[in-house]
């Protein structure tokens, strides 16, 4: 061998190989550089793109919430602990006393935007709409129970689903779909459930009634909640209840999701498929045009699934399609009608007044579309019921490219703000909606007098908006009031007295719909004159 003189070389070698890290190290190690690095780059280009947009746009950086709490961790542990202490919602109220209507708060390793100005809510929902998305946000919660629902789609996509609810399932045209007998049917039903001279939840049987209609509503068979139900029935009314506030759990505490247990979720998800998997059957064997004779009105026994198996015959689609609207439509309208009745029920005067106007509009017997919109003081007791308690009084969008929000920057608060692309930006519609420099020095107060001649709503839009706003605002809003008008109509006609037999004070519970965790207590006195 010849000897070149790298014997202590080899030597070297030879001492320092057993110290060398492992491949597997040494892959940690490149991956953990290349995230770094990665992180380093994206912010300086951040860095510098924020420079051009102050230039450019004059925005300004916001207020910062936990300018000590550089991993936001702090954060992370306020925000789990007020939520379950049930008090999520006043504590961003309060934060946002506290910062401005707009302030940032690092949560992990992003930055996160809050907001409750109307003009930034505008901004996001309405005027620049297209820079910002739900989906990265919220379409893995769904999954597996919906794979390509309209909660997880943005974009094209989106727009073509939107657009086969309006048209599909005639969501445009109201008076087709909105059957008013199947709503006398359940609300005779719910009368049998409510108990004379004795307290009783009210939210509990709503709950029941919101699932009776809304299955009926979608796959033409009520779940019989209120009455007998079969133990199928049974089963899916427990599974899909359950599910919603397993999504939600999912939501609230974010990237931590991925370490819940999903063995119920995929449990839920299977009982709710073979329910509704049932009905698909049947739909589609069923020959088209379906039989339309015979009816007493054009909405007489609708069922969204048949109106959607006219156009497809994909199974998957249908799934997808009615158990969406199953989600959507029932807790959100159960949470209000519960918060009119509670409200009510603290409220003498607000209670005789609607139901006198009720009484004098449309008398004893049950009330048509034409009265229900005639009946200009309810719609003002439900706007102030959307007020204080929106079923949906926090939601977040992520954008997609660099943007701006009109106000909230700098040291007044009146400089636009920078949003780079992939920033959450979290916005609440209670707090807005309890907002003193909005509603007045009376904002905790409940006056649906307020809502008389738009009074309430002359700042302009983005101030009130419980059903969102803009092109993503929900499709259900009017099919919600006239069916929730209905219940209160029929209620009012009913009880001459609605007493609250429950002291404690409103509790926040959160689910995929906020709602008062104590229930809606009452005791009724019924009218002898109501028609049975
Ligand atoms: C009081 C009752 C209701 C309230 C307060 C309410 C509120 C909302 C809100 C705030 C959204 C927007 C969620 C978001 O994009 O972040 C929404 C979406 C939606 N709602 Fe409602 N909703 C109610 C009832 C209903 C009903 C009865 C239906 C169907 C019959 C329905 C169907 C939908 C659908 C399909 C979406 C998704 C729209 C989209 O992403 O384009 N909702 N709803």
């Amino acid at each position: 061998m010849l000897n070149l003189g790298l014997s202590p070389l080899v030597a070297l070698f030879d001492t320092i190989e057993p110290h060398l890290p492992s491949a597997r190290v040494v892959i940690i190690l490149v991956f953990i550089s290349v995230v770094l690095l990665s992180a380093i780059t994206q912010a300086f280009a951040r860095r510098r793109e924020a420079r051009r947009f102050s230039k450019l746009f004059g925005c300004q950086p916001p207020p910062r919430d936990n300018p000590y709490d550089p991993l936001g961790l702090r954060k992370i542990i306020r925000s789990t602990k007020t939520f379950l202490n049930k008090q999520s919602l006043l504590t961003a109220v309060k934060l946002f006393s506290e910062h401005g209507n707009t302030y940032t708060s690092r949560v992990l390793t992003s930055n996160v935007v809050f907001t409750c100005d109307p003009r930034n809510i505008k901004q996001i929902l309405a005027t620049r709409f297209a820079d910002f998305e739900s989906s990265p946000l919220r379409g893995h919660l769904f999954k597996p129970l919906l794979s390509h629902s309209i909660f997880q789609l943005d974009g094209p996509h989106w727009k073509i689903t939107r657009e086969r609810y309006r048209h599909e399932a005639r969501f445009s045209n109201l008076r087709s779909i909105l059957d008013l007998g199947r709503q006398e049917k359940s609300f005779q039903t719910l009368l049998k459930c409510i108990p004379d001279h004795q307290p009783f939840d009210l939210y509990i049987l709503f709950r029941h009634l919101m699932m009776d209609l809304t299955t009926g509503f979608c796959l033409g068979d009520s779940a019989n909640s209120l009455t007998y139900q079969t133990p199928e029935k049974r089963e899916f009314a427990e599974a899909i209840t359950d599910i919603q506030q397993r999504i939600a759990a999912g939501g609230f505490v974010g990237p931590l999701s991925q370490f819940m247990s999903k063995k119920q979720m995929r449990i839920d998800t299977q009982i709710i498929h073979r329910f509704v998997e049932k009905y698909i059957d049947e739909s589609l064997a069923k020959p088209i045009p379906y039989d339309k004779v015979d009816k007493q009105s054009e909405s007489e026994g609708y069922n969204m699934l048949d109106a959607l198996a006219e156009f497809s015959r994909d199974k998957l689609e249908l799934r997808d399609y009615t158990t969406t609207i199953l989600i959507a439509g029932t807790e959100s309208t159960s949470s209000l009608l519960s918060s009119v009745m509670y409200l009510l029920a603290r409220n003498e005067e607000v209670f005789l007044k609607l139901r006198q106007s009720v009484l004098e509009i449309v008398g004893r017997e049950p009330p048509t579309f034409t009265q229900i919109k005639g009946l200009a003081y309810l719609r003002c007791v439900i706007n102030e019921a959307l007020r204080f308690y929106p079923p949906v009084p926090i939601n977040a969008r992520i954008a997609n490219t660099a943007t701006t929000l009109p106000v909230g920057g700098g040291p007044d608060g009146k400089s636009p703000v920078y949003i780079h692309k992939g920033q959450k930006v979290v916005f609440s519609s209670f707090a807005i909606h309890r907002s003193t420099q909005i509603y007045g020095e009376d904002a905790l107060v409940f006056r649906p007098e307020r809502w008389e001649n738009g009074e309430a709503l002359k700042e302009g839009g983005g101030a009130f908006f419980p059903f969102l706003l803009g092109p993503r605002a929900c499709p259900g809003q009017q099919y919600a009031l006239i069916e929730s008008s209905y219940v209160i109509v029929r209620l009012l006609q009913t009880f001459r007295e609605i007493k609250p037999r429950d002291l404690r004070p409103w509790k926040e519970h959160m689910g995929l719909n906020l709602r008062n965790d104590n229930g809606c207590w009452l005791e009724v006195v019924r009218d002898d004159e109501a028609l049975a």
